[in-house]
């Protein structure tokens, strides 16, 4: 499984669609990679790999697409997965963070409980845009008190220069378009 390079497998199976959700996005999909195991394989190997030295005890991952790589990504750490949705989905205590993204605005929450004060974590995503919601999820986890050590996504999109707005830790991003 770890044969195919991910690079190479997110070029083969991340689907560009032009004017979604809105006229001048290029909208990175990448159902067809999550149906693709050895590509999707190859992808959350090559996560685990690149955030293994940054020693995390517990991996966030932001609804919707944050979960699918999240999930798998911390059973390969085999640390515990903490989930970031959007408002309103969280049935205890939350903390609360509103940020912009390259088409509208949203809120996510986190469970106040959910990491331990000083905890490790890896935040990842499946797309770096404009850096929003990583940054939103960054704030969430210093609010309970824990640190983000790396931020981890499979794909940016270079020219909306989220990695300028993540710049104060370690980024890990498996292909730049
Ligand atoms: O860097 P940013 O500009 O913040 O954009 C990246 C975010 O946008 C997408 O999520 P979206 O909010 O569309 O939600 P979804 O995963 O539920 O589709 C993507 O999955 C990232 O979470
Ligand atoms: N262009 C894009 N493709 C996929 N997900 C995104 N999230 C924000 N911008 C995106």
């Amino acid at each position: 499984m770890t044969s195919v390079d991910a690079a190479t497998a997110i070029d083969a199976c991340v689907r560009p669609v032009e004017d979604w959700p809105v006229q001048g996005v290029t909208f990175r999909d990448v159902t067809p990679l999550l149906a693709a195991p050895d590509a999707f394989g190859a992808v959350t190997a090559a996560l685990a790999d690149a955030v293994r030295e940054l020693r995390p005890d517990a991996v966030v991952g932001v609804e919707a697409r944050g979960f699918i790589f999240g999930a798998p990504l911390a059973l390969e750490l085999g640390v515990g997965f903490v989930p970031v949705r959007k408002e309103g989905k969280l049935p205890a205590d939350t903390h609360r963070a509103t940020y912009a993204l390259e088409y509208g605005e949203a809120t996510v929450e986190i469970h106040t409980d959910a990491l331990a004060p000083g905890a490790r974590v890896v935040v990842v995503d499946d797309v770096l845009a404009t850096g929003g919601t990583l940054r939103a999820a960054a704030e969430l986890v210093q609010t309970c008190g824990a640190q983000v050590v790396g931020n981890a996504v499979v794909l940016e999109i270079g020219a909306l220069a989220g990695r300028e707005r993540l710049a104060d830790v370690p980024l890990v991003s498996l292909r730049r378009y």
